[in-house]
C-alpha cells in the first residue's frame, strides 16, 4: 500500500478540470511582450487558485505551475507571520514620458523595479527611463533593474556602470546564466559600483534552483510561487539558499497575486530583501475578483478574494484557447512530480 502525509493526495484531473474556468484579461501597458494575460482559475476546495505559465512555456516548465495550482487550491497553507507584504511598483519598458503614469497606479511604494534591456530598445532608453523613476520618486526611494537576462557581461559591466550614479537597489538577472551572473557581480566589486545581483531566470527556470546560490553568483534570490511548485517548495528553496529574497508574481490575477502574498507571509522574519514585486495585478486591465489585490500606501494586506463570477463571464477566454488551456492543463497534470 502507497503511504502518503495526510493531505498530501492530489486531486483528481476531472476534479481538476471541473474546477477550471480560463480568461483573458488585456494588460494596461505591454509587459516582457504580453497584452493580454491568459490564466486559468480554480474553484477549488481551499479557495481559488491559478495557473498561468506563459504560453511560450513548455508541458515540464508547466507542471511546476499546475503543482503550485493544486497545492494551493486542494492543501492547507502554511501558517501567517505578517498581515501587509510592501510591494514595489513595476515599470515596464516604457518611453521615460510614461513612468508618472505608471507609477501613479503604485500608490505608496518607495521601491521601484524598471524593466531595461528590453529588445530593440537602448541603452539611452534604460538610463532615461530609470532617471524619470529616480526624479518622480525623489532620492531616498529605491531602484532596481531587471534586465531579464537580457546581456552579455560586458553589456551588463557598462550598463550598470552607467546606471549606477542613479542609486540602484540591485540588478536583476542582468546576464542569462549562472556563470554570467557571477562574472558580472565580482565585475561590479571590481570596480568598486555597489549594485548587488539578484538572480530571478537563474532560480525559476533553471533545473537546480539552488545552483545559483551554491554558485556565490547572487546576493539575493527573487522567488516565485508558481513556477516553483508552490508556497512549500519555495520556503524550501529560499531556506537551503540561505541568501534574502524578494517574492515576486507572474504577471498573475490577483488569484496568483494570493498565492505569493502568502508566501511572502509565511517567511521567517529577517528573509525579505525588502518590498516584493506583487503589485502587478495594477498592470492588467481587468481582473477575476470584484476587490483586487492592488497596493496602498506601499502595501497590500494578506488575504485570498474569492473569484467573481460576473468578471471570469466578462474575460472569458475564446472557446479554441479555452480548449487550448484545458489540453495543457491535462499535459501539465501527467508530467507532476511523483
Ligand atoms: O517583480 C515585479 O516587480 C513584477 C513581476 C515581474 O517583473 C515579472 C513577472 C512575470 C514575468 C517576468 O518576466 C517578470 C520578471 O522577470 O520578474
Ligand atoms: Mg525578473
Amino acid at each position: 500500500m502507497e503511504l502518503r502525509p495526510a493531505g498530501s493526495a492530489r486531486p483528481p484531473l476531472d476534479a481538476v478540470l471541473d474546477a477550471m474556468r480560463v480568461v483573458a484579461i488585456p494588460t494596461r501597458t505591454r509587459f516582457r511582450g504580453v497584452t493580454v494575460r491568459e490564466a486559468a482559475l480554480f474553484d477549488a476546495p481551499l479557495g481559488a487558485s491559478e495557473f498561468s505559465p506563459f504560453p511560450e512555456y513548455g508541458d515540464a516548465e508547466a507542471a511546476a505551475w499546475l503543482a503550485a495550482a493544486l497545492d494551493f487550491g486542494w492543501r492547507e497553507q502554511p501558517a501567517l507571520r505578517r498581515e501587509r507584504i510592501a510591494v514595489n511598483a513595476t515599470v515596464p519598458a516604457v518611453p521615460a514620458a510614461a513612468v508618472p503614469g505608471i507609477l501613479a497606479r503604485f500608490p505608496g511604494c518607495r521601491t521601484a523595479k524598471v524593466k531595461v534591456a528590453e529588445r530593440g530598445q537602448t541603452l539611452a532608453e534604460d538610463a532615461a527611463r530609470v532617471g524619470a523613476v529616480r526624479a518622480a520618486l525623489g532620492p531616498d526611494a529605491l531602484i532596481r533593474i531587471d534586465a531579464n537576462g537580457g546581456w552579455t557581461v560586458a553589456e551588463a559591466l557598462a550598463a550598470l556602470e552607467a546606471l549606477a550614479p542613479v542609486g540602484l537597489d540591485y540588478a536583476e538577472q542582468p546576464c542569462a546564466d549562472v556563470p554570467g551572473l557571477a562574472a558580472v557581480r565580482l565585475g561590479l566589486r571590481a570596480r568598486g559600483i555597489p549594485v548587488r545581483i539578484a538572480a530571478d531566470e537563474s532560480v525559476r527556470k533553471a533545473e537546480d534552483p539552488l545552483a545559483v546560490a551554491r554558485a556565490g553568483a547572487a546576493d539575493l534570490l527573487v522567488v516565485k510561487a508558481q513556477p516553483l511548485g508552490g508556497i512549500g517548495r519555495a520556503l524550501g528553496i529560499v531556506a537551503e539558499a540561505g541568501l534574502p529574497v524578494v517574492v515576486s508574481s507572474a504577471l498573475d490575477t490577483s488569484v496568483g497575486i494570493a498565492m505569493g502574498l502568502r508566501l511572502a507571509a509565511a517567511l521567517p522574519d529577517g528573509a525579505l530583501a525588502g518590498a516584493c514585486g506583487l503589485g502587478t495585478a495594477a498592470l492588467l486591465a481587468g481582473d477575476v475578483v470584484a476587490d483586487p489585490l492592488l497596493p496602498v500606501d506601499g502595501a497590500i494586506a494578506v488575504r485570498r478574494p474569492a473569484l467573481d463570477p460576473e468578471r471570469l463571464e466578462r474575460h472569458r477566454a475564446r472557446p479554441e484557447r479555452e480548449a487550448w488551456w484545458r489540453e495543457r492543463v491535462r499535459r501539465a497534470y501527467a508530467r507532476l512530480p511523483a
